[in-house]
């Protein structure tokens, strides 16, 4: 008898409230110009969401542009963001927000409507202050930092992960992951960690030279050296560009590969794989690939009444549902 392993994606499908962002991160592809933009309407995206009930969708992924803090526009920025979670959580979704730097108050709030929420770390080291982050303040290396902190204090089920080949050297790779194992070691609440491999697309301001996607497999044994075994680790399957190598991301430690919706809003250029294409690669390899929901079950119980019934739904009637033994590796 042929043993098979699991590796899990959340079917997802991507709502952006703006692309409006007053950052300018150079790698940029998703950003807009906060005067050429407008926002999302509640019946636009209720439309949308409504075609997507009968289509497997589960994960409503809340993606957005930022406004500045002290910008006039910010509360009403920030209550169409809730808006939408609500929206998509009284359609019987579960939405999972990452809308770069928010304040705790602000997260306090969204942790009513979300079952889960992100925010990469990227890296911790200042110098890219200077270059690739030199004009975006959300990406002040202890500003994150902080983040994840709240995120913990708050008990919000949380994802992060570290953007690679944007000038960090190995060392510095090395201190994010031990920057977010010390974080999770406080609070217990890092469910997953994305390794992003920077990919160029044609929309960013300054175009540079992608990640060496073949050092994604040495990123992903040390990753899987410096977190603990609870922390899942998640790689982006359109960024990884041969079947050869997303199955040596597997044999090193890799065992989810995130959200997959119909449009990467992140990396345009990078179209996700088909499921079935997946499922096919991944099984001749001895790997089934099984849905899963945007809140890993250890934290069910941090959920709010209503967004745990609605999980406790989906947990009977989807594979994704049935808790895994915990050993290595398992998400
Ligand atoms: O399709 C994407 N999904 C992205 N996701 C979605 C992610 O794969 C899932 O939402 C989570 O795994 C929850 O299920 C992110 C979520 C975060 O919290 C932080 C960063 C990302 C980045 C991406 C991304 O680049 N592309
Ligand atoms: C939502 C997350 O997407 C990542 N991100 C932003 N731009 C790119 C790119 N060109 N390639 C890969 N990842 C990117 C950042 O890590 C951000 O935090
Ligand atoms: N603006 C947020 C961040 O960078 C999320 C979207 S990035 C395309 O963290
Ligand atoms: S990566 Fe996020 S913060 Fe940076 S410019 Fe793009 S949308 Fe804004």
């Amino acid at each position: 008898m042929t043993f098979s392993q699991i590796v899990t994606y959340s079917p997802a499908y991507t709502v952006v409230p703006t692309y409006e962002c007053f950052n300018r991160c150079t790698y940029c592809n998703f950003r807009a110009d906060p005067e050429h933009n407008t926002w999302l309407s509640l019946t636009a995206a209720e439309a949308t969401l409504k075609t997507l009930r009968s289509r497997g969708v589960i994960e409503i992924l809340v993606l957005s542009g930022e406004v500045h803090p002290h910008s006039s526009y910010r509360a009403a920025w920030f209550q169409r963001i809730f808006d939408l979670c609500d929206l998509a959580r009284s359609l019987g979704f579960l939405p999972h927000t990452n809308a770069g730097v928010l304040s705790f108050a602000e997260m306090e709030r969204l942790k009513a409507v979300n079952v889960s929420m992100g925010l990469m770390l990227e890296q911790v080291t200042p110098t890219l202050l200077e270059t690739v982050h030199r004009y975006a303040p959300s990406k002040i290396p202890e500003v994150r930092s902080q983040q994840l902190a709240w995120a913990g204090e708050l008990h919000i089920p949380f994802t992060t992960g570290l953007l690679l080949g944007i000038g960090e050297t190995e060392r510095d790779r090395i201190d994010t992951l031990e920057a977010i194992a010390r974080s999770h070691d406080r609070w217990g609440h890092i469910q997953e960690v994305i390794l992003q491999p920077y990919s160029p697309g044609h929309n960013e301001t300054r175009g540079s030279s992608a990640f060496q996607i073949d050092a994604i497999v040495d990123m992903i044994t040390i990753a899987r050296k410096i977190l603990p075994e609870s922390i899942c680790l998640q790689i982006p399957p359109n960024l990884i560009p041969t079947p050869e190598l997303l199955i040596a991301c597997l044999a090193a430690g890799a065992r989810d590969l995130g959200g997959i919706s119909p449009h990467d809003e992140v990396n345009p250029d990078y179209p996700h794989p088909k499921i079935a294409e997946l499922e096919l690669l991944l099984s001749e390899a001895g790997w089934t690939l099984t849905p899963r929901l945007p809140v890993y079950p250890q934290y069910d119980q941090w959920l709010s009444p209503g967004l745990r019934a609605v999980t406790a739904k989906f947990r009977n009637q989807t594979p994704a549902g049935v808790e895994m033994p915990k050993n290595s590796f398992t998400c």
